[in-house]
């Protein structure tokens, strides 16, 4: 999870997800194709070359998800995001094939999801990756308690042993007291946060959820993210989530994959995202972002020169924010030295933490790979010093042009995420199974699928998301929850 917000600094900063350790899920040419012999779609390049409007007239095919590739490590928050059409969902239930794929690979811990038989299946969604629903379809007639052991109960477990497992998880979202409740004498919020306890209660190894509090108003919606938030670094387990929120996407993810059309335009941390868009569509999407909030002192900062580097003075971590920074740099009257593990690995001042807010290219550490680095020549036209550094973290600043990639990252050191230990609500899959297995019935058939704990299929099929989402303009009209930037 990004240290950082959109609004202000997080209320603490997550474990790292660990990048080195083998992913959670692998996912490798992914295409979902909707509608008519959709498999010769991805089979023939040139009709995978097509764009929306094309495809479709062509062969009267929808490509919802095409030829994405990314992975899932073990700990992170790892957010889907885009506009309405753009192909969150329907990507993320192709993980667990609640929607089935029509190309590609897709692996959980190296096992094989397409080559998984109904009962494998049934423990992946049961077990291992627990959907969260916007819709979360509580029991009406059940306690909050029992709405919560639900999952439990489909597995078997014994009625004193779920229900001591569903209160210790009611306490930590916040529900103490309400154990006795049904879901009509709670506030959306509180719902929402029975429909978290229930997937929480089954342990998976990885929570996906589906845009889970777009319904909510914006109060409790914040509330529901610092949940998330204060789960996820109390737990460090894997998370995937949807949401078509800038803000949140911010806040929660330590890496973001924006999808347009199908399509994954750019996968990195909050900060890289804002700092260095991949394109003019990436950098429409992020422009009202303030950078200060996002960026940290990576990309600020200078080299330090021989005297800076044992200097005394104030100090910052490079994961301070530039709004951070800029709060200690004025306080003190004084530039800031960066310092990693006690090691000086640069330098903010009033300047180069400045450029960072007006938007102009920034600084790197002279020792940063050049392809990576900014112009150092612009150190020295500011007055800084152009001397290396000692090796100091893999940064390189955002250019003006986003062309630069940064290379920070969030890994290292997470710890495991919780076992994959008793599944997720039994009813979510007897409600893809009730409503004829994974909804693959091209353009006239359901999306699929979600069902809540009370069985009920949640999605129906949405192909006015396509239109307003699907469009081929140049530049995403801003997405839903941007104007909170
Ligand atoms: N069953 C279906 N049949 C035909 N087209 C579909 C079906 N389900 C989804 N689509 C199309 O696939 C594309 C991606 O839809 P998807 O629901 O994955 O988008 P999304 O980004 O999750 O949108 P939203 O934020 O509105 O939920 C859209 O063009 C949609 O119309």
């Amino acid at each position: 999870m990004s240290a950082t917000t959109a609004a202000g600094p997080a209320a603490g900063s997550a474990p790292a997800s660990d990048a080195g350790a083998p992913p959670v899920f692998s996912v490798e040419g992914l295409w979902k194709v909707f509608g008519p012999r959709a498999d010769r779609v991805p089979a023939d390049p040139a009709l995978a070359a097509l764009d929306a409007a094309e495809l479709r007239a062509r062969t009267g095919c929808t490509a919802a998800v095409r030829d994405v590739s990314f992975d899932v490590r073990k700990g992170e928050v790892f957010v889907v995001m885009g506009l309405s059409g753009s192909g969150k969902s329907t990507l993320v239930r192709c993980l667990t094939r609640l929607i089935e794929p029509t190309a590609g690979r897709i692996a959980i811990d190296g096992e094989d999801v397409r080559a998984m038989d109904g009962t494998r299946l049934r423990e992946l969604r049961r077990h291992r990756a627990a959907m969260v629903f916007q819709h979360f379809g509580l029991l009406p007639h059940r306690t909050v308690l029992d709405n919560v052991a639900y999952g439990l109960e489909i597995q078997g477990m014994g009625r004193a042993a779920r229900r001591e497992r569903a209160a210790e998880v009611v306490a930590k979202v916040g529900l103490a007291g309400m154990e006795q409740r049904r879901p009509a004498q709670l506030s959306g919020g509180q719902r929402q946060r029975v429909g978290l306890a229930r997937a929480l209660a089954v342990d998976p190894e990885v929570l996906l959820f589906d845009e889970p509090f777009s319904a909510l108003d914006p109060l409790i919606r914040r509330d529901m993210q610092d949940e998330v938030v204060r789960l996820h670094r109390e737990e460090g387990r894997t998370m995937v989530f949807i949401t078509h929120d800038l803000q949140e996407a911010l806040k929660l993810g330590d890496r973001i994959a924006l999808m347009r059309d199908g399509r994954v335009v750019q996968l990195g941390t909050p900060e890289e995202i804002v700092g260095a868009p991949a394109d003019d569509y990436v950098r429409a999407f992020v422009q009202d972002v303030p950078r200060e909030q996002v960026l940290t002192v990576r990309t600020a900062m200078r080299p330090a020169s021989p005297a800076e580097r044992t200097a005394t003075g104030p100090t910052v971590t490079p994961d301070t924010t530039v709004s951070q920074a800029i709060t200690t740099v004025s306080r003190e009257g004084a530039p800031a030295r960066v310092l990693d593990a006690g090691a000086c690995v640069g330098v903010v001042d009033a300047e180069t933490l400045l450029n960072v807010v007006a938007g102009h290219p920034t600084t790197a550490p002279a020792d940063t790979p050049p392809a990576l680095s900014a112009d150092v020549s612009a150190v020295e036209a500011a007055g800084g010093p152009a001397d290396a550094g000692p090796a100091g973290p893999a940064a390189a600043a955002g250019g003006a042009d986003g062309s630069a990639v940064r290379g920070v990252d969030v890994s290292a050191g997470r710890p495991a995420a919780g076992g994959g230990v008793p599944g997720g609500p039994g009813a979510d899959v007897s409600a893809v199974e009730a409503a004829g297995g994974p909804a693959d019935a091209g353009s006239a058939g359901p999306t699929a699928v979600a069902g809540g704990a009370d069985g009920s299929a949640v999605r129906g099929a949405d192909a006015s998301a396509g239109e307003a989402g699907g469009g081929s303009s140049g530049v995403p009209a801003p997405p839903a929850g941007k104007e909170s930037v």
